[in-house]
């Protein structure tokens, strides 16, 4: 057993509760090895990172340069996290000798744990002792163990788990997600959660962004479909991680998102401990209270995590990092999860909708700029359509390459509806060019100048062989056309009755369309006429 730690009260937690307020400003009471508290969460909901404690650590001469193997346990509160931990701690300091577990009465210290419903760990806080491995292929590696808050208990935001969670999934190399019972979908669903907050925090890498995930089912029950270990947790993994065709596309997008983000995902399936670990208020964590089954699972599982083979050294982008990188990479991470992790859906709104905003304005400063925005001239429409099409590609891609949230499936449709909000830009700009032709601008005169005309004529000639109706009829019309240009270019000179003015122009517009269709149309049959007469003869 530990040489260095203290003893512990009849719960199990430190008996000397000044070692667990312990921080960096304080020096080390006793030189014995505790939990620190890395990541305090204040009362406000903020947080702040003991950098001293940390680099007093993590800085030490004997690590500093040692390349660093950081295992963390995160998971809902009051789940036997900590518990857990102390015994991941005895193994390291018993790993040598083949009974590592120890005397069978010894009480089990370390992080402090305890029963009872309300929550005992909060923030991260880390061993103060950093283990040095040597690893089989001879380097010697540290060892860090990180203890985390539980999330969702009764005291916590969901923005303050999510921290916690995806703080401490950064900065381990190899996650314990503490589950118990069963995976059941709320778990996956927070993984994802947590995840894509961490995700986003980080730089774009094309390597998956965190390393191993551990699930680690506690109380297993059923032995008879899965056994408990390592192997039966494997198959149960599977079959709940499985992506099927015909399953639900949010159930798909979950799993999928989950397979995205780990190098490596494993599962072991734990037993209960029994019933005094569970409801005895006195039990100390002493072995010879705990279930045989459990004890057994336990002395597979910690070696299986934490063997020199097995453990896996911090990668940053593909680079192994040392203490001091992480020390770095904590600092850098925790400012970063600190100032802007916010889970809530509004957020995340208000997040995509900016984005949304910064791929359209790009749109439009391209058009500004290049196309035939603000005083450009007129352009060829078919000129148009060619540069707006070189313009979406490239503020599409402005979307592609950056992280999105939501997985992939979201960011197809999100990207389905930006395309759309991209081409509306494009009818503006179609409007705006076509309001430069001046031809354009003169239709609804022309249009009407034509009508007055030709109704002049046609009241001229019927009344001249006598159809006076007719005539009285195109009078009327003449007068109206007359009365609808005067309308319109009052409107055109005074600035008001702007939607008069969109009337005209439309019912001018759809008198210019006809007409010039009808126009077309007897083009087109004349030529096929003309066809046809030489298909004949010919
Ligand atoms: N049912 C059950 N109880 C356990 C297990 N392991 C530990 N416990 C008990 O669970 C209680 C809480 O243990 P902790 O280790 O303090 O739990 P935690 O998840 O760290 O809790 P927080 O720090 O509040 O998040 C203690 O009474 C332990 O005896 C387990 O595998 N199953
Ligand atoms: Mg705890």
């Amino acid at each position: 057993m530990a040489k260095h730690r203290p003893d512990r009260d009849s719960w199990g937690s430190l008996s000397d509760k000044n070692v667990y307020d312990w921080s960096s400003e304080d020096e080390e009471p006793d030189g014995r090895a505790r939990p620190v508290q890395v990541l305090l969460v204040k009362d406000d909901h903020t947080f702040e990172l003991a950098e001293a404690a940390l680099s007093r650590i993590l800085l030490a001469e004997k690590v500093r340069d040692r390349e660093v193997v950081a295992i963390s346990v995160a998971g809902a509160f009051r789940k036997g996290k900590s518990f857990l931990m102390d015994f991941m701690l005895r193994y390291m300091y018993n790993h040598a000798s083949e009974d590592w577990l120890g005397d069978a009465n010894e009480p089990l210290t370390g992080f402090s744990w305890r029963g009872g419903s309300e929550r005992e760990t909060t923030g991260i806080q880390i061993w103060s002792e950093v283990f040095l491995v040597d690893k089989p292929d001879g380097r010697k590696v540290a060892v860090l163990l990180m203890d985390t808050q539980g999330t969702f208990d009764s005291q916590s935001t969901l923005r303050d788990s999510a921290t916690v969670f995806a703080l401490s999934t950064m900065i381990s190399s190899m996650q314990v997600y503490n589950i118990s019972q069963n995976i059941q979908e709320d778990d996956l669903q927070h993984l994802q959660l947590f995840t894509e907050y961490g995700r986003l925090a980080m730089e774009e890498t094309f390597l998956k962004p965190f390393q191993s995930m551990i699930f680690l089912v506690r109380d297993w029950s059923f032995p008879y479909e899965f056994p408990y270990g390592q192997e039966g947790g494997m198959k149960f993994l599977e079959k709940r991680l499985k992506i099927s065709e015909n399953q639900h596309e949010e159930l798909q997008n979950v799993r999928k998102h989950i397979h995205s983000c780990f190098t490596n995902i494993s599962c072991f399936l734990m037993p209960h401990p029994g019933l005094k670990v569970a409801t005895n208020p006195h039990f100390d964590g002493r072995l010879k209270e705990i279930d045989g089954e459990f004890t057994n699972n336990l002395k597979v599982l910690v070696p299986w995590l934490l063997s020199p083979r097995n453990i896996d050294v911090k990668e940053i982008n593909g680079s192994k990092i040392t203490c001091r990188g992480l020390v770095e990479y904590f600092k850098v991470r925790s400012k970063r999860r600190c100032s802007t992790l916010s889970p809530e859906t509004a957020a995340v709104r208000r997040k995509r909708k900016s984005h949304s905003l910064s791929v359209v304005a790009f749109c439009i400063s391209g058009h500004n700029k290049s196309v035939c925005g603000g005083d450009r001239p007129f352009l060829a429409p078919s000129e148009l359509q060619a540069r707006h099409g070189a313009i979406r590609e490239e503020a599409l891609q402005l979307f592609r390459g950056v992280k999105k949230m939501g997985g992939e499936e979201f960011s197809r449709r999100y990207l389905q509806q930006l395309e759309s909000e991209v081409d509306e830009v494009f009818v503006q700009y179609i409007k705006h060019n076509d309001s430069k032709n001046i031809f354009h601008a003169a239709r609804t005169p022309a249009t009407l100048f034509v009508v007055i005309f030709v109704m002049y004529v046609a009241a001229g000639i019927t009344g001249f062989v006598g159809v006076d109706i007719i005539a009285s009829l195109c009078n009327m019309i003449l007068g109206l056309a007359l009365i609808t240009l005067c309308t319109w270019a009052y409107i055109r000179y005074s600035g008001e009755y702007r939607e008069l003015g969109a009337v005209i122009d439309q019912v001018a517009g759809a008198l210019w369309d006809q007409v010039n269709i009808t126009a077309a149309k007897t083009k087109l049959l004349r030529k096929q006429k003309i066809k046809f007469i030489s298909n004949i003869k010919g």
